[in-house]
C-alpha cells in the first residue's frame, strides 16, 4: 500500500507556485529521502501531509486517509520532528517524552526511549541545561514516544555530532525494519543517501526525479570519480589503456595520483585491474561521489533542455 500518494498536488501564493503538480507514491516500511536546496518547497509538502497547509490543487493521501478529510486520524498516526520546535526549559527530558507518549494514547517507556536517543542517565535533568545536539535527541525520543506508522523527519540531523548522526541512522532503519515508513527531508545528499532506499529531488517546487541515489548518477552520467594511488608516475600508455576502457570518460593524473572520472559503477574495478596490468602497484583507492549540488544542477540543466 502507498503511505504517501500525492496526484498533481500543487501550492501557489498567488503568481508564486511553490510546487508544481506533484507526483509521488512512498510505500509502505520505505525510507524515502526528500532532498532539496532550500527553499525548494520541502516544508510546504510536510505540512501538506499534516494537513497544516492546504494545497491550491490535486490530491493527497497518507496512510490511506484523505489528508483534508482525515487529517485528525493522519496526524494520530504520524510522528513528526520538525525543523524547529519548542521544548520546556524547566521540565525535565523524562516528562517530555511522557508527554508525548499520553498526547498520542500510548504507553509511556520513557527510560527505554531515553536509550534509544541516546539520553540515559539525562532524562532527570531540566531541558535547559540540554545542549543542542541532546535537545534534537529528546525531540526525536518524543517522536518516537508516540509510536508511529508515518515517521517525519525534517532536517533531523541539526546540531547532531558524528556519533547522534549514526545513532539516528540506526534508529531510521530499525524503525523502517519494524514497518514504520521514514519520509526524511534534508538539503544534505551523505545523510539521505546514508539511509534512504529511494530518493526525490525537489528543486523550485518541481519534482525533478525519483529514484535510488546510484540509478539517478547513472541516468545523469558520469556518476562518480574513482582516484587511485600508484607506486610509480604513471606513463602515458598506461593512462591511454584506461582512457579506452567503456564507462570511463575522463582520465587524468597528478604525480602518483590517477583520476578516473566513471559513467559506470561497474568499471572501477575493471580500471584497477587495467592500472596494475600496466605494471602499477594500485597502494589505495578512493571514490569520490558527485555532491548534491552537482546532480542538482545536472538534473535542473536537464530539465531546462
Ligand atoms: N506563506 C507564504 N507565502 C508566500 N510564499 C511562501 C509562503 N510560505 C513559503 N513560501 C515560499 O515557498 C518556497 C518554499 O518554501 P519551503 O519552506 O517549503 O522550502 P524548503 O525546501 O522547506 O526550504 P528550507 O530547506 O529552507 O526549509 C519558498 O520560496 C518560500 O519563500
Amino acid at each position: 500500500m502507498a503511505v504517501i500518494e500525492a496526484n498533481a498536488l500543487s501550492k501557489r501564493y498567488g503568481e508564486s507556485t511553490v510546487l508544481d503538480s506533484i507526483d509521488l507514491q512512498v510505500e509502505e516500511g520505505e525510507i524515502f529521502g526528500f532532498l532539496g536546496p532550500n527553499g525548494a518547497g520541502k516544508s510546504t509538502f510536510i505540512d501538506i501531509l499534516l494537513d497544516f497547509r492546504r494545497p491550491t490543487s490535486g490530491q493527497l493521501s497518507v496512510l490511506g486517509h484523505d489528508s483534508q478529510r482525515e487529517s485528525k486520524i493522519v496526524r494520530q498516526r504520524s510522528g513528526i520532528l520538525p525543523d524547529g520546535y519548542e521544548l520546556y526549559s524547566r521540565l525535565p527530558g523524562r516528562q517530555h517524552i511522557e508527554f508525548a507518549a499520553t498526547v498520542a494514547g500510548v504507553d509511556s517507556r520513557p527510560d527505554r526511549v531515553l536509550a534509544r536517543v541516546g539520553l540515559e542517565g539525562d532524562g532527570d535533568q531540566p531541558v535547559g541545561s540540554y545542549s543542542k545536539g541532546m535537545c534534537q535527541r529528546l525531540a526525536l525520543g518524543m517522536v518516537l514516544a508516540s509510536d508511529p506508522d508515518l515517521l517525519i523527519l525534517d532536517e533531523p540531523a541539526s546540531g547532531l555530532d558524528p556519533n547522534g548522526i549514526q545513532q539516528l541512522q540506526e534508529i531510521v532503519r530499525e524503525e523502517a525494519d519494524r514497518g514504520t515508513t521514514v519520509f526524511f527531508s534534508s538539503h544534505l545528499l551523505e545523510q539521505v543517501e546514508a539511509v534512504c532506499d529511494r530518493v526525490g529531488i525537489l528543486n523550485d517546487g518541481e519534482l525533478l526525479a525519483v529514484d535510488a541515489i546510484d540509478a539517478l548518477q547513472e541516468a545523469i552520467g558520469g556518476s562518480s570519480e574513482l582516484l587511485l594511488t600508484v607506486d610509480d608516475q604513471p606513463i602515458e600508455s598506461s593512462l591511454r589503456s584506461l582512457e579506452e576502457l567503456d564507462g570511463i570518460t575522463d582520465v587524468d593524473a597528478d604525480g602518483t595520483t590517477i583520476r578516473l572520472s566513471c559513467s559506470d559503477p561497474a568499471v572501477k574495478s575493471k580500471a584497477i585491474t587495467q592500472t596494475s596490468s600496466a605494471g602499477l602497484t594500485v597502494t589505495d583507492v578512493d571514490v569520490q561521489r558527485r555532491s548534491l549540488e552537482e546532480l542538482f544542477s545536472e538534473y535542473t540543466e536537464a530539465g531546462d533542455r
